[in-house]
């Protein structure tokens, strides 16, 4: 395991530092997560996997609005056009026909009811604290470490094709239709994580910089990991399931 605190003290070129980027990734993404392998395994109960899609329905909501933060604190147009893609990638053309959407699909196909998710009232204290770290994250840092946050999404084509195939194999009730939300995520995922990566290399041009964003990206793996052992702990064995958060058993 590296310690990533001072990977660029002496200036890295542009290989190492994208190596160590990569290696953030390879040791922190939350596909090394205890409760995706129990996902992948078959091992989730449903009320768990409503959970998850119930809590990471908060995290889907928050990406447009992080975008629009980055968006506008970016003084290039060419910048603007491109990372406005992302925001029509979630909220489609009318707010409801793109990733939001298809996530609220994902979640009401597990058999929840569509105002649960949207209301987010039933997600765990830690994924909506987690969601807003990341949104004020991307208002109040640098727009060189905002971008760097977004880099998890280098690896984000991984856990989708670990996931996928696993869910649908491995739970009758998961259907391809359920999943549609994945399918143009590996092509977006891609171009969206190649300008940001082309981004933060051209202009993370000294030690700090560089460093500031080796450090966000540690930061947003966090943020991933935080929301997997939240869900670990109010739903796996021990239980805790917080006040007010959603209760499987209640929903069936
Ligand atoms: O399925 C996943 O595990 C996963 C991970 C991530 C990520 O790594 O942040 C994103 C997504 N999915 C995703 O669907 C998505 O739209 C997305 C946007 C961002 C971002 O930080 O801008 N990450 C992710």
């Amino acid at each position: 395991m590296s310690d990533f605190h001072d990977a660029a003290k002496n200036g890295l070129n542009q290989l190492q530092f994208e190596a160590v980027l990569r290696q953030v990734g390879a040791e922190r993404y939350h596909n090394l997560h205890p409760f995706h392998h129990q996902m992948t395994q078959g091992a989730l109960t449903k009320g768990q996997m409503q959970a998850w899609a119930l809590n990471r329905y908060c995290y889907q909501s928050v990406i447009p609005r992080k975008d629009a933060m980055i968006l506008a604190r970016a003084e290039d147009p060419a910048f603007r056009a491109e990372w406005r893609k992302r925001i029509e990638d979630h909220d489609g053309a009318d707010g409801w026909n793109g990733g939001i959407a298809r996530w609220l699909k994902l979640a009401t196909g597990l058999g929840l009811p569509a105002q649960d998710v949207i209301g987010e009232r039933l997600a765990l204290p830690a994924t909506r604290f987690a969601v807003g770290a990341y949104l004020s994250f991307c208002t109040n840092r640098t727009l060189l470490e905002a971008v760097g946050s977004s880099l998890t999404e280098l690896f984000s084509p991984v856990i989708i094709a670990e996931r996928v195939p696993a869910m649908l194999a491995k739970y009758d009730y998961v259907t391809e239709d359920i999943l549609a939300y994945f399918k143009p995520r590996p092509e977006q995922a891609s171009r969206d994580s190649d300008f940001a990566l082309a981004y933060v290399l051209a202009h993370a041009d000294n030690p700090e910089r560089q460093q500031s964003v080796i450090d966000a990206l540690v930061f947003k793996c966090d943020i991933l990991w935080a929301m997997l052992d939240a869900l670990k702990h109010a739903y796996g064995e021990a239980g805790h399931i917080p006040p007010g958060a959603f209760r499987p058993e209640e929903r069936g």
